[in-house]
């Protein structure tokens, strides 16, 4: 694999019984890039998604990080290996402030190391920095004291994909991170992710087709738990396979 790709999965394969969710799907994710997946409901998006993760474990093909195969390795340690996704609303904590939420996934990236440190309070003091790094990054230096369940929902969903650059990964996965956010939060997520994409590799899944349109490098189009098209968004947008998946969708 070329240094130039990042992530790479190899026919990759995830069967629900007899049903292919996954269905040989490979993927080339670039350094540096924004890539994102799209593709109808069912299309199999969240599924391979998982695949890359560690959430679940495919029947069949591989993942391969960095070239080095992730395949069967859990969700912790490939975060360890700087793969980092987005949290889920459900893993804030909502009675700690914002600080103490990034505070806290800093310290989970140390792992056992951070329990059995020799210098607690050095090494809390390197986690708040992290913290404080993060919160200026996101915008809400403002709101670092506030409890995150006090927040705005779009606030906190910013605060999720901070929780992953707690991790300091190289490549940022995230779950349609505008899903449930109201017009105003949308652009302020937006942003963010076009800047993620140039200090990280950004590898999304995402419905909201103008924000793909505008923040992609590459676009993936699932459809059937297949690979229907790839490419750069002005190519994926003239694309007639594309829109007729759709509209079959639609249909
Ligand atoms: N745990 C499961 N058991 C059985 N079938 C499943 C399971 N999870 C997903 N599926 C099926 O696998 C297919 C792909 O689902 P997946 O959630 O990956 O698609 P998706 O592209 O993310 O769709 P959406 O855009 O609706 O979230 C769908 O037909 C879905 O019903």
């Amino acid at each position: 694999m070329s240094d130039d790709v990042i992530l790479e999965t190899e026919g990759l394969q995830l069967a629900y019984g007899a049903f292919m969710a996954v269905d040989g799907v490979s993927l080339r994710i670039r350094r540096g890039t924004i890539h994102a997946v799209i593709g109808p409901n069912g299309a199999g998006k969240t599924s391979t998604f998982h695949c890359l993760t560690g959430e679940r474990r495919p029947t069949g093909g591989r993942v391969l990080f960095e070239g080095r195969e992730v395949t069967r390795k859990p969700a912790n340690a490939r975060v360890g290996l700087g793969m980092a996704r987005s949290f889920q609303l459900t893993s804030l904590f909502q009675n700690l402030s914002v600080r103490e939420n990034l505070r806290v996934a800093a310290q989970g990236r140390d792992g056992a190391r951070a329990l059995t440190f020799w210098r607690p309070a050095e090494s809390r003091r390197e986690h708040l920095a992290v913290a404080d790094e993060i919160l200026e990054r996101l915008a809400l230096t403002a709101r670092a004291d506030t409890a995150a369940g006090d927040l705005s929902h779009g606030q906190q969903r910013v605060l999720e994909v901070g929780m992953a650059l707690a991790a300091r990964p190289r490549l940022l996965l995230l779950d349609e991170p505008t899903s449930g956010m109201g017009v105003d939060d949308i652009p302020v997520m937006t942003r963010l992710i076009g800047e993620l994409g140039r200090e990280y590799t950004v590898m999304l899944i995402e419905h909201n087709m103008s924000i793909v349109m505008s923040i992609s490098d590459t676009i993936t189009v699932m459809h059937q738990g297949k690979v229907l098209v790839e490419g750069p968004p002005e190519v994926v947008r003239a694309d007639a396979r594309v829109r007729s998946a759709y509209l079959g969708e639609a249909a």
